[in-house]
């Protein structure tokens, strides 16, 4: 046999052994080069194999090894062949679904043969099973069970875990020579680098735990690369000269007289802040956080309110129609008793209109405009763009944020977002945004009580839902998320409106989903908030700024499938005015373990800070990594909340490493940042 070939750090993962062509290119598809990146290829979980489930105590979601005896194997043919194989093993049965079955494996799936079998359990119709699962014949001598974790991989089509582990396998015999740059600047009580990766490779007998330093060693140097590239790219940026827009808050008093209620201490102190940075020439790139319903949108229009003063536009981006909409009427409900006019511009305005408007904005009749992404068009000119307002940042693209930018000379930047990151963490992932932070809520909230129910229960719901009716409150109604397909969604939701006006005949309400032309969800939304439709039932295109304080009951269906952060911001609908409101989870029974827990959280905490955070340790060490769910840059190894303690480190670290080693910091970027970020395109 050849001797094999030498492979280093730096050569072509076609160097490893199985590596063809083709996989070359699926490798490079997931920006998998070297045999170095597949060392930074890390798992997104562990799968723990080594102890068998007892079957009379499985739970759907459940995910883990059993080992029973074969006691009958089915054939079905229906409209799509398959096989249900029934296992025993002495505490209860449980079922495997296979929809196809090769010659060798019908030869040995046979009665009274012993099988193990790994899998996720899943709530059938005939009972708990599991679909296609990974398995062994356990009645053979060369059965073994597994001794330790098996971690597991993010992959592709065609790329399978046992082919992740062998390569992976491959590359750590050379993790001794990786470079440690950051080993001169940390202590002696921070291990290296390849105990860390060692760790994450191979944690053979736990599931590491974030809290251990080898991790932590890796989550620090992850999020320094992030923290370096986005030093490196800000570089330069602040020379540029933006219009000063210093007020005298005169229009902004004037607007004051005439609303019903008084900033409250949070939003003026946030306000000031502002309007410093507008009186700057170094452009504002300011992000606002609050949680919801605490009460942005007036910190927004103190500050178009400056801009306009001095006769400057202000154009303010929502990301989705209805919200652009809701914002352009409280706008226009503000400020046209100062004589300002707010323009509204969304894809579906009709051409005249859209040129009338276009016209009116270059012209400088319009001061405020409002609209969705279709302010990026080229067409849309302004004579004197001053400040740009984005709400919901996480939604658009570091892109989009810029295309607008360009649209005035240099304008001002506020950017507005409800989800929760503390300050630490907002200034390292932005590393160009100051940071403010509304912290209270207006007065005399009071905090919407969150109920759990089944969906059986839906008769006594229905009673609950009179009583509010009687008392002139409103309701929304919010169905299924169903991610695959936009027409299930509408059919469910059509299915629960036809069920509510049968079960309340003679309550007026209100259907909205995202296939509705812009004129007709407009339409619907008005007549909700004029209290004409007594119920609005909705997909979740309502989630987020919807603003309509009568509506003081929310039902969520099938709660258990969304997102806790989604659940919050939809929770948050409710509970705008005086009236006690409240919030129902329904699900549709049997729950998962999992799901129970986090619907709980829900239940228990108002915070969406404290729901972030607990939604993360529900995800388990180990079980998780990465930060998809809180809508910031995905990582490896970090989480930016979880790791919080780590961020003070950063701005030392990048400033010795900049000084000292300006070729350690392009390797650090190159090794965890790769080409994942185009930083330099950030606003
Ligand atoms: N100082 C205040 N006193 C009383 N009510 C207020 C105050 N500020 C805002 N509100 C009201 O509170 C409600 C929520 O405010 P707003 O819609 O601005 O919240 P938000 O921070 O944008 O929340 P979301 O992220 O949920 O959209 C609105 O009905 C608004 O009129």
């Amino acid at each position: 046999m050849a001797a094999p070939t030498p492979f280093y750090l730096q050569s072509s993962v076609s160097a490893l052994r199985g590596v063809g062509p083709a996989l070359v290119q699926r490798l490079q598809r997931m920006d998998i080069w070297r045999v170095q990146d597949v060392l930074f290829h890390l798992p997104s979980r562990y799968q723990d194999r080594r102890h068998l489930l007892p079957m009379g105590s499985l739970l759907p979601e459940q995910e883990g090894a059993v080992l029973g005896e074969i006691t009958q194997v089915e054939h079905l043919r229906g409209r799509r062949e398959q096989w249900l194989v029934t296992l025993s093993d002495g505490t209860g049965q449980l079922h495997i679904r296979l929809f196809h079955m090769l010659a060798p494996m019908r030869a040995q799936w046979q009665p009274g043969r012993r099988l193990w079998c790994f899998g996720e359990i899943r709530a059938g119709y005939q009972g708990l099973e599991m679909v296609h699962p990974e398995w062994q014949m356990a009645d053979q001598p060369q059965f073994q069970a597994p001794t330790h974790l098996t971690p597991y991989y993010p992959s592709t089509q065609g790329i399978t875990q046992a082919q992740w582990r062998r390569w992976v396998a491959q590359a750590l015999t050379l993790v001794d020579q990786l470079p440690d740059y950051l080993a001169k600047y940390l202590g002696p009580a921070w291990p290296g680098l390849g105990e860390g990766l060692r760790l994450l490779h191979e944690s053979a007998e736990e599931v590491p735990t974030p809290a251990h330093p080898a991790w932590q060693r890796l989550a620090l140097e992850e999020l320094l690369a992030n923290h370096l590239a986005i030093r490196a790219s800000r570089v330069g940026s602040d020379a540029a000269g933006a219009p000063v827009i210093a007020g005298n808050g005169t229009l902004w008093r004037r607007f004051l007289q005439q609303l019903p209620f008084k900033p409250t201490a949070a939003q003026e102190r946030v306000i000031a802040e502002i309007n410093d940075n507008l009186a700057q020439v170094r452009p504002m790139r300011r992000l606002l956080q609050g949680d919801v319903g605490s009460g942005k949108t007036l910190v927004a229009a103190a500050a178009a309110l400056t801009a306009v003063e001095q006769q400057f536009q202000v154009a303010l981006m929502a990301p989705t129609e209805i919200l652009a909409e809701q914002l352009s009427n409280r706008f226009a409900t503000w400020l046209a008793p100062l004589g300002i006019e707010v323009g509204y511009l969304v894809g579906g305005l009709g051409q005249k209109a859209r040129r009338l408007l276009l016209e009116a904005v270059r012209e400088q009749r319009t001061q405020i405009i409002v609209g969705t992404q279709a302010l990026f068009q080229e067409d849309v000119q302004f004579a004197r763009l001053g400040l740009v307002i984005i709400d919901e940042q996480h939604r658009f693209g570091v892109d989009q944020r810029r295309q607008l930018l360009e649209k005035g000379q240099i304008p001002h930047l506020l950017v507005m977002t409800a989800t929760p990151i503390p300050r630490t963490l907002a200034m390292t992932v932005h590393a160009d945004l100051d940071v403010s932070v509304i912290d209270a809520l207006p007065p005399g909230r009071s905090p919407v009580e969150t109920l759990v129910m089944a969906d059986s229960r839906r008769g006594e719901l229905m009673a609950r839902m009179r009583h509010r009716l009687a008392d002139g409150e409103q309701i929304y109604w919010v169905c299924p998320l169903i991610e695959e397909s936009e027409i299930l969604a509408l059919q469910a939701a059509e299915t629960s409106y036809a069920d509510l006006q049968t079960a309340l005949p003679e309550i007026p309400m209100g259907l909205i989903h995202g296939r509705l032309h812009a004129a007709e969800k407009a339409q619907v939304m008005a007549d909700f908030q004029t209290g004409k439709t007594r119920i609005l039932v909705a997909t979740t295109v309502i989630e987020v700024g919807v603003d309509v304080p009568n509506a003081s009951l929310m039902v969520i269906e099938h709660a258990e499938r969304m997102g806790l952060a989604q659940l919050h911001q939809l929770r948050g609908r409710v509970g705008r005015g005086e009236r006690q409101s409240s919030c129902i989870l329904m699900y549709h029974p049997p729950l998962g373990v999992k799901a129970r827990a986090r619907l709980q959280v829900l239940r228990d905490s108002r915070d969406g800070f404290v729901i972030a955070r607990k939604d993360l340790e529900l995800r388990g060490p180990g079980e998780y990594l990465g930060t998809r769910q809180t809508g910031l840059l995905q990582m490896r190894v970090a989480d930016m909340l979880r790791d919080e303690a780590l961020l003070a480190e950063l701005p030392t670290l990048a400033e010795q490493l900049e000084r000292h080693d300006p070729e350690a910091v392009q390797a650090l970027i190159q090794r965890w940042v790769g080409q994942r970020l185009d930083y330099s395109q950030v606003g």
